[in-house]
């Protein structure tokens, strides 16, 4: 048993000093540090690819028997591949996956890793996902920037992200950032939207443009003439701040306390670690605040 990060955050969320909280641990050194089921390959490209970072969230993660909640995105895709890879070879057993999304369903129909549907109140051991942005030292997240079928799944991919016992964003370098900026994608009800959309726009006037997210053509604050439709049967907003958002907590309660807003792009609260791939290799960059998860077999 290896006790993960346990010294870097207080109960309740405390900041202590960034040197002591934001450890920054190269995968190869938890090698030395778990037990020998795990093996780290350190790279030798000069950029340590997504693909790596994929393998190696999958190698230490995911033991024999998990049932797994499987992300949307291409990093998410090469961990679901590999654990197909490793079922088929013997090297894991019994693994079956829970998609997020119908683009991860068929990953791993592909891969042949064994599915179940997600029901309420289940319980996974572990998660993976790709996100479009990630911030350094809280992990707080924004996903659902893409605007491509099978994708759209905010809702479905932040049950399951909760519903994990241990929750890893796998991403690049550059999503990996000190600030969270940019878009915020907000899901609306289609009944009334521009209701809920004038209602946004005036929370955030002067900090947010609200624009509606179209399905294919120009973008433009209504939308165009083919607004996109979530397979829930929800329009997106893409909420697009013009400087850094320094309150996201802030914002997510005042967008889920709207009428007619079912759900957003922020993550702040599922995160165990982010699996981030560089220059130097894989590095796990654990959160700032404490996680009810400290240890791995
Ligand atoms: O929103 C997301 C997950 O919910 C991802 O950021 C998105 O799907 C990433 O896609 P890709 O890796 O293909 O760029």
């Amino acid at each position: 048993m290896w006790a993960i990060d346990s010294t870097i955050s207080d109960e309740g969320g405390r900041r202590a000093d960034s040197h002591k909280h934001e450890v920054f641990m190269a995968v190869n050194m938890m090698a030395g540090l778990a037990s020998g089921t795990f093996s780290m390959r350190r790279s030798t490209m000069a950029t340590c690819k997504l693909e790596d970072a994929a393998k190696q969230t999958v190698d230490y993660f995911v033991k024999d028997g998990m049932l797994l909640g499987l992300g949307t995105g291409s990093a998410s895709s090469a961990a679901i591949s590999y654990v197909g890879q490793k079922l088929s070879t013997g090297a894991l057993r019994d693994v079956v996956g829970v998609p997020m999304s119908s683009l991860s369903a068929s990953k791993a129909s592909q891969a042949g890793l064994p599915l179940r549907a997600f029901e309420n109140n289940m319980k996974l051991d572990f998660a993976f996902n790709d996100a479009d942005l990630v911030q350094e030292g809280t992990l707080f997240a924004i996903i659902g920037r893409k605007n491509v079928e099978g994708r759209e799944s905010i809702l479905k991919e932040k049950t399951i992200a909760k519903a994990a016992n241990q929750f890893v964003f796998i991403v690049d370098e550059p999503v990996f950032t000190q600030e969270l900026t940019g878009v915020v994608p907000v899901l609306i009800q289609q009944e009334d939207w521009l209701e809920t959309a004038e209602e946004i726009d005036d929370l955030f006037l002067g900090d947010a443009e609200v624009w509606r997210r179209p399905s294919a053509g120009e973008a433009g604050p209504m939308g165009g003439d083919c607004p996109l439709v979530t397979k829930e049967g929800h329009f997106i907003l893409d909420l697009l701040f013009t400087s850094t958002i320094t309150n996201p907590s802030e914002i997510a309660e005042s967008l889920e306390a709207i009428n007619g807003v079912v759900g957003h792009g922020l993550i702040l609260d599922s995160v165990y670690a982010s699996a981030v791939a560089g220059r130097d290799g894989v590095k796990i960059r654990t959160s700032l605040f404490k996680r009810a998860f400290t240890s791995m077999q």
